[in-house]
């Protein structure tokens, strides 16, 4: 439960007081009770998380604008693809093949036992192992969509994710920016489905999309960054993956690729990394 205004300021100023005050913390002097009913109170300001929800098609930029977004606001960031591609990668590594029916539960037990975190902005770990680069293979994204259109795989992710933007799992701490006299805090989660199925209520979403022959030449250049001389692939190459990529996450019959209908559409086509960052933070600042 959000706090009402007043509980903010009440909790705002125990909460200079007792900072100014360096007071000691012994158990039941009155420090330590106004401190509890600050954080009590600071709690109840935290669960009124502002969210943006991002979604669009591969490579349109959706988790460059979110990492940046929510380093500017001291927000957490959820990277819900990654998700789906650290189940690719279990799958893969215990030999599994996810578009086998006869593997459904083994899919399934995978997803459930995955522990995925996210404990800087631009790492992936899963069951403790950082996985960041080994998820961004065009191996791994030429083989989601069988995982990404398992409906027990979503749900599960699904719920992980929503629990994730309350901070109820691990990895995500806001800390948030002053606006107003007021702090908030608040999560950047970007994917396919976030602002029509994971979180329906957010406060502010975004649909980005990009031309797609730009969209392929922009992950053409990070792969060859990454893969460096190893790198088989062409732009063409890129091309076709991802428009048969995009093709499944539209199609999909649940949770697909879909602009929510308050979603704000931002073509980042002919726009610089540092553009898109500033109008969304501009729409935040707007909202707050
Ligand atoms: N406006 C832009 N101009 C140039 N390159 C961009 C722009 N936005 C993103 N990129 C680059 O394009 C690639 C794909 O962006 P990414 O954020 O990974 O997309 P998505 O998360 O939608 O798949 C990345 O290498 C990123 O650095
Ligand atoms: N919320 C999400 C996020 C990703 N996905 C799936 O995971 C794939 C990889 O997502 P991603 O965000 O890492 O992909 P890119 O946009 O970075 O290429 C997508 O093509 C979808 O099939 C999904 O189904 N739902």
């Amino acid at each position: 439960m959000s706090g009402t205004p007043m509980d903010k300021a009440a909790a705002a100023r125990i909460q200079a007081a007792a900072a100014k005050n360096n007071q000691p913390t012994g158990t039941d002097s009155f420090p330590a009770r106004a401190q509890a009913a600050a954080d009590r109170n600071a709690n109840a300001v935290m669960s009124k998380l502002f969210r943006i929800a991002i979604d669009g098609p591969g490579a349109s930029g959706k988790s460059t604008t979110a990492k940046q977004l929510a380093k500017k606001l001291g927000f957490g960031y959820i990277d819900s693809g990654a998700m789906f591609r650290a189940i690719t990668l279990k799958c893969q590594q215990n030999n599994i093949d996810p578009s086998d029916i006869a593997n459904k539960d083994k899919v399934t037990e995978i997803a459930n036992n995955a522990e995925i975190r996210f404990p800087t902005l631009d790492q992936v770990e899963l069951d403790g192992q950082n996985v960041s680069e080994l998820i961004r293979t065009s191996n791994i994204s030429r083989n989601i969509s069988l995982v990404a259109s398992n409906w027990a795989v979503r749900d599960i992710l699904a719920n992980q994710q929503r629990k994730m933007a309350k901070g109820e799992i691990p990895g995500t701490i806001s800390t948030g920016f002053e606006r107003h006299g007021k702090l908030v805090k608040g999560v950047v989660m970007d994917g396919r489905d976030i602002g029509t199925v994971i979180l329906p209520d957010a406060e502010l979403k975004i649909f980005i999309e990009a031309d797609v022959r730009i969209r392929a030449q922009r992950r053409f250049d990070e792969l060859k960054k990454r893969e460096g001389d190893a790198l088989t692939e062409t732009v063409d190459d890129v091309e076709r993956d991802l428009e048969a990529r995009d093709l499944a996450d539209y199609t999909r019959k649940i949770a697909p690729l879909l602009k929510a209908k308050d979603a704000i559409t931002l073509n980042t086509s002919h726009l610089s990394i540092e553009e898109q960052v500033d109008a969304i933070e501009k729409m935040v600042l707007e909202r707050v």
